[in-house]
């Protein structure tokens, strides 16, 4: 914190006291501006209070907490988390008893996994389309479900919303414990999330929504950009602020990034242009050999100290899982949970235990902060930290039965039998425990671009950047032409593709690529390649 000198943008953003919303283009130093605004609000309070610090994934609040927590700053009782957490921690969990019946414990689940009585209850309106004014549509189905000790986790938003506005001692915890609440990722917002905040903000709340509509990549998933938009227009109530310089990456990239946006963007010349583009022979197997040589070249030209500072992003799994089998570079493949049967709890909170095994920089304490189990006494607490602390430390053969121990005393009931037959599975599967290690090591990071969201690397690789991929093609019936799927959107999963590029970028394709059916097809360049004057300088090596 002491070497962070915010610019004139950072500093009025970081001054204004009142309900705000800042648009934050990539690498402008949101995450520094948020700790600078929590730091500083939070000296004024008393020690039970606090402030609500929502990111989008556990990984991103638990980096914005520790730069809060930096020189041994005390963050008093914050809550940092992501928004699911702070619903079930905040308000579902103590509160909604005083509403209905709820079986003790209760615990997560996934829609699909409730038993089928209570999943008949639901309206014949999807959960999606959810809102506050319908809530009561879906009333006889959680009740049944709660009744039962089951939150469905695709309900939470609602049901948290529900119990705000129908609890007034939920309100009036919230207002004596917490000052401001601020969300970042605004742009990938649900409409319950949306509603939370504006509804804390009625309460009198401080409230600070930060995003870019123009890094808006979760549409799949019923996210909406026009909730940080509808903030930014005059009489939302909310002081508009913009952090526009972007500090990570060198200017040719960020030029050529704002040149893919907007056609007028003017691209300073330059002698020296980051962003390189390559054409293998081949498909995406023969792109893992050119990396495998033009990775240590490029890295030794850009002066990269770390393979771990080298990303090769993917549009899709099946791509990064392809480059991955044939790369011979030590490299860490992102992948998906292992865990497929296991009801969604136990799932995450077994992978959780066995990442605590892999992680160093993962502690006990922070699995205890994220399970919600806050209210221990100090012995529990004690005997707890030690209990998960033995799933790093336990023999392999001793792995499974560590993990389910440990997970009894957070959850406080035995795991399902679905849970442990599925956590021995992965306990003896290498390649499936693999998923879970983070890169200790020193490994080229290969993920998708979804997961690379908020991360940043000296040297990328973007590849699949294919027609029909990115963006991908639609055909309307009964209409020619071209037509894409969602092009903003993937628009923007390119924008934040190159955007995580701190010293150099190389965009790639292929002239064949395989498909998600493993089909091997003809690798057409992608309709962005160029995009409003972009240009890339190309490989011929
Ligand atoms: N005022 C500043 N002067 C110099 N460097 C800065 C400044 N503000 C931020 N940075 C640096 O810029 C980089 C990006 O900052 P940060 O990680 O906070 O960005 P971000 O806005 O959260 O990024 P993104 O939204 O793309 O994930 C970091 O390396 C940070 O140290």
């Amino acid at each position: 914190m002491a070497t962070f000198t915010p610019s004139a943008e950072q500093a009025q953003a970081i001054q204004c006291a009142s309900d705000m919303v800042i648009v934050a283009r990539p690498g402008s130093g949101k995450t520094s501006v948020l700790s600078c605004k929590v730091r500083s609000l939070v000296s004024g309070l008393r020690r039970h209070q606090g402030v609500i610090a929502i990111s989008f994934t556990n990984k991103a609040s638990d980096e914005l907490e520790r730069r809060c927590k930096a020189d041994a700053f005390d963050v008093k009782g914050s809550f940092f988390g992501t928004i699911d957490d702070f619903c079930l921690r905040e308000i579902v969990f103590p509160f909604t008893r005083q509403l209905m019946p709820v079986a003790a414990p209760a615990k997560t689940v996934k829609v699909m996994e409730l038993p089928e009585a209570v999943r008949l209850m639901l309206p014949a309106t999807p959960i999606q389309s959810g809102t506050v004014a319908n809530t009561t549509e879906f009333l006889p189905f959680l009740q049944a479900a709660l009744a039962l000790g089951f939150v469905p986790l695709e309900t939470v938003g609602m049901l948290a919303r529900y119990v705000i506005e129908q609890s007034p001692a939920c309100q009036n915890y919230l207002v004596a414990r917490y000052r401001a609440v601020y969300i970042d990722e605004y742009q990938d917002s649900g409409y319950f999330q949306h509603q939370l905040f504006l509804k804390l903000k009625s309460l009198g709340l401080t409230a600070i929504a930060v995003g870019d509509s123009d890094q808006s990549i979760y549409g799949f998933a019923h996210k909406d950009s026009r909730y940080l938009i509808e903030l930014t227009v005059p009489g939302s109530g909310f002081a508009h602020f913009a952090i526009t310089t972007n500090f990570r990456s060198h200017p040719s990239i960020n030029d050529f990034a704002l040149r893919l946006l907007d056609p007028n963007h003017p691209i300073a010349p330059t002698s020296d242009m980051r962003v390189l583009i390559k054409t293998v022979d081949g498909h995406q197997g023969a792109m893992g050999a050119w990396l495998d040589t033009s990775i240590p070249n490029l890295m030794r030209f850009y002066q990269v100290a770390a393979a771990s500072r080298v990303a090769i992003l993917c549009r899709h799994q099946h791509s990064a899982r392809l480059i991955a089998d044939h790369i011979g570079l030590a490299h860490h493949l992102v992948e998906e949970s292992p865990f497929q049967a296991a009801p969604a709890a136990e799932a995450s909170l077994f992978s959780d235990m066995l990442r605590l095994r892999f992680d160093q920089q993962l502690t006990a304490e922070a699995l205890i902060e994220r399970s919600g189990a806050t209210k221990l006494a100090a012995n529990e607490r004690r005997a707890l930290r030690r209990a998960l602390l033995s799933c790093r430390s336990c023999l392999d053969s001793d792995l499974v039965a560590t993990v389910l121990n440990a997970a009894t005393c957070l959850l406080g009931q035995q795991p399902s039998a679905e849970g442990a037959v599925e956590l021995g599975v992965v306990c003896g599967d290498p390649e499936k425990l693999r998923r879970l290690q983070s890169s200790s090591f020193d490994a080229v990071q290969i993920m998708t671009l979804h997961k690379a969201k908020g991360l940043e690397f000296d040297l990328v690789f973007h590849v699949d950047l294919y027609d029909h991929v990115i963006p991908k093609r639609t055909y309307p019936p009964g209409q020619y032409g071209v037509f894409f799927e969602h092009e903003i959107q993937c628009l923007n999963l390119h924008y934040v593709g190159v955007t995580r590029a701190v010293k150099a970028c190389v965009l790639m394709t292929s002239n064949f690529r395989i498909n998600g059916q493993g089909d091997v097809k003809n690798g057409a360049p992608s309709q962005f390649i160029g995009r409003n004057g972009a240009n890339a300088t190309p490989i011929f090596w």
